[in-house]
């Protein structure tokens, strides 16, 4: 089944398609068969996500060599409290993403705009929707809950969502199978370092408590977004400097802070080679990143019951072998050891990098967020028999 792969942001469309083979005969999210990104969007040449669909089945009928796809898996960022699973897409679906803008207002819309216009390109075509909160509803209310007044969860729906559920989940799975041990008994920690940046304590297989919060900027140091910080300094910048309006701070936060706001740049690899090079900016904004990571290890470690290993993954997790020592060296006081070697060992496998004896074992696990989404899709499709919900 070719699966056309959508992530759609406010202003650019991430495609792939992939052919999937369907459990049991695989179970594969497989090749790539082609990928690109359509950047710009609402600007003078790409007006809008309609316009960039035709621009997608433009390339597509180049690039499939008359090959047709059978379904789209959608990225959607918040499902809120209501979606736990992958849906297959009808307009009630697309309501209730848009319900949920107010709590993704970077994201959802973006989000419902691919879909009606992947709807409106391909009328029949099946739409599944693959939701980064989705893995994260098994966390126990003692842990998604905000200690403030009541009204302000049953009003706003202000708590714990948690993010990133796609590749937490995939990286959970494929921990767990290194490991040798059945997911339902793998009690560990996923640290997803990426631009967006979370990390997860995994009870059983399932996510029990994360970094990211009502939105993607609580936690950690990011490249770009701050993480925790006291809420106060909100309130207190709005009352000092009354310019600075609601959409002012969610940009400074989200867009002026992280390594960018402490090192000058929001890149891992400039901020390392400039700490390398006695950068003491660079060098400060990779303490602070890597205490802050290390300081949730050690909580989520806690929160499991005795996490049996710490998995990084994404950009920095996968490739950023100098920070991942950074943080594990911080975790010595709890037995953590790394091995030198085989942290410098650069693949897309799964690997140990910890030493012998180590308190926890130490593992980089690739994640492909595509992947997962596409095999989703293919799943609930075939389930359905490939019919368009209507
Ligand atoms: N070889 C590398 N060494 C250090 N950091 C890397 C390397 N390759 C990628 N990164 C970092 O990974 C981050 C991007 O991660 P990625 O998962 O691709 O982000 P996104 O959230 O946009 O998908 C950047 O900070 C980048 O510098
Ligand atoms: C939810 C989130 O932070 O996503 P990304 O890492 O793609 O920014
Ligand atoms: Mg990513």
């Amino acid at each position: 089944m070719l699966v056309l792969v959508v992530n759609c942001g406010s202003s650019s469309l991430k495609y792939q398609v992939r052919e999937v083979v369907p459990a049991p005969a695989g179970g594969t999210g497989g090749e790539v068969l082609t990928s690109g990104l359509i950047e710009n969007i609402g600007g003078p040449a790409i007006r809008d996500h309609t316009q960039a669909l035709e621009l997608l089945a433009g390339r597509l009928g180049d690039e499939l060599g008359g090959r047709t796809i059978d379904a789209a898996g959608h990225r959607v960022v918040h499902g809120g409290e209501r979606f736990s699973a992958p849906v297959l897409v009808d307009n009630e679906i697309i309501r209730a993403i848009d319900r949920l803008a107010p709590l993704a207002p970077l994201h959802n819309p973006a989000h419902v705009l691919g879909l009606r216009a992947v709807q409106k390109k391909w009328p029949s075509l099946p739409q599944v929707c693959v939701f980064d909160t989705a893995f994260h509803r098994t966390m126990p209310e003692h842990a998604w809950r905000y200690a403030i007044p009541e009204d302000m969860y049953v009003r706003y729906g202000m708590r714990r969502y948690g993010f990133h559920g796609t590749s937490h989940d995939y990286v959970t799975g494929r921990a767990a199978q290194f490991l040798g041990v059945p997911r339902e008994q793998f009690d560990g920690v996923v640290a997803h370092l990426g631009n967006g940046a979370s990390v997860t304590a995994i009870k059983g297989g399932r996510s029990y408590d994360t970094s990211m919060g009502y939105t993607p900027l609580a936690g950690l140091v990011m490249g770009t977004r701050s993480g925790d910080l006291d809420p106060s300094v909100v309130t207190a910048i709005m009352r000092r400097d009354p310019s600075m309006t609601p959409e002012k701070l969610d940009a400074m936060l989200n867009k002026e802070s992280g390594l960018k706001a402490i090192a000058g740049d929001h890149d891992m690899r400039t901020v390392q080679e400039a700490a390398d090079g006695g950068d003491e900016r660079a060098e400060l904004a990779l303490e602070m990143t890597a205490y802050r990571l290390a300081k949730y290890v050690g909580g989520y470690h806690v929160a499991v019951g005795g996490a049996r290993a710490l998995a990084f993954t994404a950009g920095i997790g996968e490739n950023a072998a100098p920070f991942r020592r950074r943080v594990c060296d911080r975790l010595g006081a709890l037995g953590v050891r790394v091995d030198d070697d085989a942290n410098a060992v650069r693949s897309q496998e799964v690997r140990r990098i910890s030493a012998p004896g180590s308190a926890l074992e130490v593992l980089v696990v690739p994640t492909d967020e595509e992947r997962a989404i596409a095999e989703a899709t293919a799943a609930l499709v075939e389930r359905h028999g490939g019919r368009p919900a209507r």
